[in-house]
């Protein structure tokens, strides 16, 4: 199989029209793309990095070594690709066998999830890995804040070592304090945004400490970014996903629904959300991102899916070979009624689920692209991460908007600031 054809994507339940005639936009977006601010992460996985790859494999190993617990405090681009990689990649029940438990901290503000994580935490040899590319979030600022002093508290001097620094290699508040504590630091490359750095320090060091090879990650992205290098529409998928959105966009779909029917998948689907969601929802224009976990979603959400509004597209993620499995049993007294399945496999049930659903959302007039890549392991799971940002760039282009900013975001940080400096 070669790199081109690792992710096949389909279109079910619905025709388009040609997607060729998108050729001359998408190719001269593709020439455009690399003169644009915050661009770093497009051939990031092409570069040679093995100095930085085992400076961060040599601090998970210390990490793993020296802690139970790590506590990676970040929001937004600087948590949800670590989350993402760990929970599609680790068990379901306790940790890696080569990895120790990462949890995190700073993605909201909840006084009871501070204060049970410090209490939780009492019982553990801990290290923190802060990370903040502007160096001044509120959410992980305040984390990092009463994590620091948990830390002093309990280590002392020592603390300094077991706190790592993932920030800006310039500027920042989290940089100079940083500096001043001398705490040890990685760097995000100033043109690489938040939302594209989970190849970068931001996601792999985390990533390394679950226990996850970031090296065999970074090989999956590698051959992505060659794979998808070029315009031609009838090769690059990544392309012709940002095309068939984009189309299906233009015909009134506002909404677009990421679904996959392993749990494991569900964190992928909050990274993917920011993905789209912060470079396109601009100018009042872009697709609603919106992510379920099948079958359990479909006893949820997925009524609405069948029968609700006619806006939403769905975008199946679809692997393959899954590596663990589970024959349904057979019992002789079939009291349940089930042993019509148990020549069957978990994996093969939820299979034909994935089937029917696919069916039944025809019959709702739910368009469907399948997105389809042989298993859900390291490499694959790099080579789609790499597919996602490369076909956002594309897509939120063909919106005419800039992928790379999200100005929207400061609304609230603003209102937020002004109330809490109104004295008390
Ligand atoms: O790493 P920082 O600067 O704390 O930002 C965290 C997140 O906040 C945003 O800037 C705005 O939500 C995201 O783009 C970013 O991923």
């Amino acid at each position: 199989m070669s790199a081109n054809e690792i992710i096949q994507t389909k279109l079910l339940n619905c025709t388009l029209d040609e997607i060729g005639q998108y050729q001359e936009r998408v190719t001269r977006i593709h020439h455009d793309l690399p003169q644009q601010d915050f661009t770093g992460w497009l051939d990031l996985p092409l570069r040679e990095q093995d100095e930085l790859v085992t400076s961060l494999e040599n601090i998970a190993q210390e990490v793993k070594a020296c802690a139970d617990v790590l506590v990676v405090i970040g929001i937004g681009g600087s948590f949800l690709g670590a989350h993402a990689v760990q929970e599609a990649l680790t068990p379901y029940f306790g940790k890696a066998a080569n990895g120790i438990e990462v949890i995190y901290a700073g993605q909201h503000m909840s006084g009871a999830y501070v204060k049970q994580l410090l209490a939780y935490l009492d019982s553990k040899q801990v290290y923190v890995n802060v990370i903040s590319k502007s160096g001044g979030t509120m959410e992980p600022a305040l984390a990092f804040r009463t994590l620091r002093l948990y830390m002093e508290e309990r280590y002392g001097n020592k603390a300094t070592e077991r706190i790592i620094v993932t920030t800006d290699g310039e500027k920042g508040i989290l940089k100079g304090l940083a500096d001043q504590a001398g705490y040890r630091q990685f760097v995000i490359p100033d043109d690489v945004g938040g939302r594209f750095s989970v190849l970068t320090p931001v996601g792999l060091l985390p990533i390394a400490v679950a226990g996850v090879d970031i090296r065999t990650l970074l090989a999956g992205a590698k051959d992505a970014a060659i794979a998808f290098s070029e315009a031609d529409l009838a090769s690059n998928v990544a392309y012709r996903y940002a095309v068939l959105r984009h189309m299906l966009y233009e015909k009134g779909y506002t909404m677009e629904i990421l679904a996959s029917f392993e749990p494991s998948l569900s964190k992928l689907g909050a990274w993917w959300q920011q993905l789209f969601g912060e470079s396109e929802g601009k100018d009042h224009k872009g697709l609603y991102p919106a992510t379920v976990n099948f079958s359990t979603d479909l006893h949820s959400i997925g009524q609405f899916i069948q029968e609700g509004s006619r806006v939403m597209f769905e975008t199946v993620v679809h692997f393959n070979e899954l590596t663990d499995d589970l024959a349904v049993p057979f019992d002789a007294r079939d009291e349940d009624g089930l042993n019509y399945v148990s020549n069957r496999t978990f994996n093969e049930v939820n299979a034909i689920c994935e089937e029917g659903t696919i069916l039944a959302h025809a019959e709702g007039e739910v368009p469907v692209i399948q997105l389809a890549l042989p298993t859900l392991d390291t490499y694959h799971l790099g080579y789609l991460l790499y597919f996602f940002m490369k076909a956002c760039g594309m897509s939120a282009s063909l919106l005419e908007v800039n992928p790379f900013n999200q100005p929207g975001v400061e609304a609230y940080k603003k209102k937020m600031q002004a109330l809490l400096k109104e004295d008390k």
